[in-house]
């Protein structure tokens, strides 16, 4: 296998965005076009936070894996953007907002009781990730952000005109977020290039990317499988009043 030039890496890697990333399945599709009731949108939030939590947990462990003083200083934004400077900023209060705005209890959601057990053990499946891969892929892990920008644009412009139930300022998370993902994943993406100059290497940075999606994609699978078909909670988790089955 021969090595590829920084702009074919590039190339290789957006097309794995293209072909794998989550603006293709079928519960964002529902949840954009208003298809979701608002029990599943309570379903979608209480389980993202799953996701949100560990990110700057992944985000710190990566930088104490990092000797580079350079990366470290260029990725601390992003704690701070989740983390926050104060309690009520940041986007881990932002996305607290966002399920307070759906009527779902704070200290429920952040224990993560009635959570789907797969959205758990997929969002710590990152963080492990992180934590015990080689640095270069580490980074590589977080280019699915170079595509967030466009599904965030579409979720909120879906969002706001399908669900009465939704506003501008329960959606306050993600009106911050495009300029930092395309600004994070600029840095990211300019590092693998520079960094992974072998096949390996860049072999590794591309099933980091994959192995990413796959995170995504496995968290909208547990979703999909227990809201919307064929519709089965796992015992203790968050069963929607508007659920077919559910205690009335
Ligand atoms: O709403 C989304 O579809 C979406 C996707 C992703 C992503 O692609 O991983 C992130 C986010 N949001 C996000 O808000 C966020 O802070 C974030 C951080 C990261 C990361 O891997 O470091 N991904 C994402």
């Amino acid at each position: 296998m021969s090595v590829l030039s920084p702009d074919e890496l590039e190339a290789r890697l957006r097309a794995i965005g293209a072909e794998r990333y989550h603006h293709h399945h079928p519960f964002h599709r529902l949840l954009h076009t208003g298809g979701c009731s608002r029990g599943q949108v309570q379903a979608w939030a209480l389980n993202r936070w799953c996701y949100q939590a560990v990110i700057p947990q992944k985000d710190a462990a990566l930088m104490a894996r990092c000797d580079d003083v350079e990366v470290r200083r260029a990725w601390r934004s992003r704690l701070v953007d989740h983390d926050g400077e104060t309690a009520d900023d940041g986007g881990i209060a932002r996305w607290l907002k966002l399920t307070d705005g759906l009527g779902l209890d704070r200290d429920m959601v952040v224990s993560q009781r009635q959570a789907l057990p797969a959205m758990r053990f997929a969002a710590l499946a990152y963080l492990d990730f992180v934590r015990s891969r080689p640095l270069v892929e580490a980074i590589g892990s977080s280019l699915t952000e170079l595509f967030s920008p466009a599904i965030i644009g579409e979720r909120v412009a879906g969002m706001l005109k399908h669900y009465d139930f939704v506003t501008p300022e329960t959606l306050a998370y993600f009106a911050e977020r495009p300029p930092r993902a395309a600004r994070d994943s600029a840095f990211a993406l300019a590092y693998v290039k520079r960094h992974a100059t072998t096949p390996d290497a860049q072999r590794g940075v591309q099933d980091a990317l994959r192995f990413k999606c796959d995170v995504l994609w496995a968290m909208l699978d547990a979703l999909h499988a227990a809201y919307v078909a064929p519709g089965l909670v796992p015992p203790g988790a968050f069963v929607p009043a508007d659920h077919p089955g559910a205690a009335t």
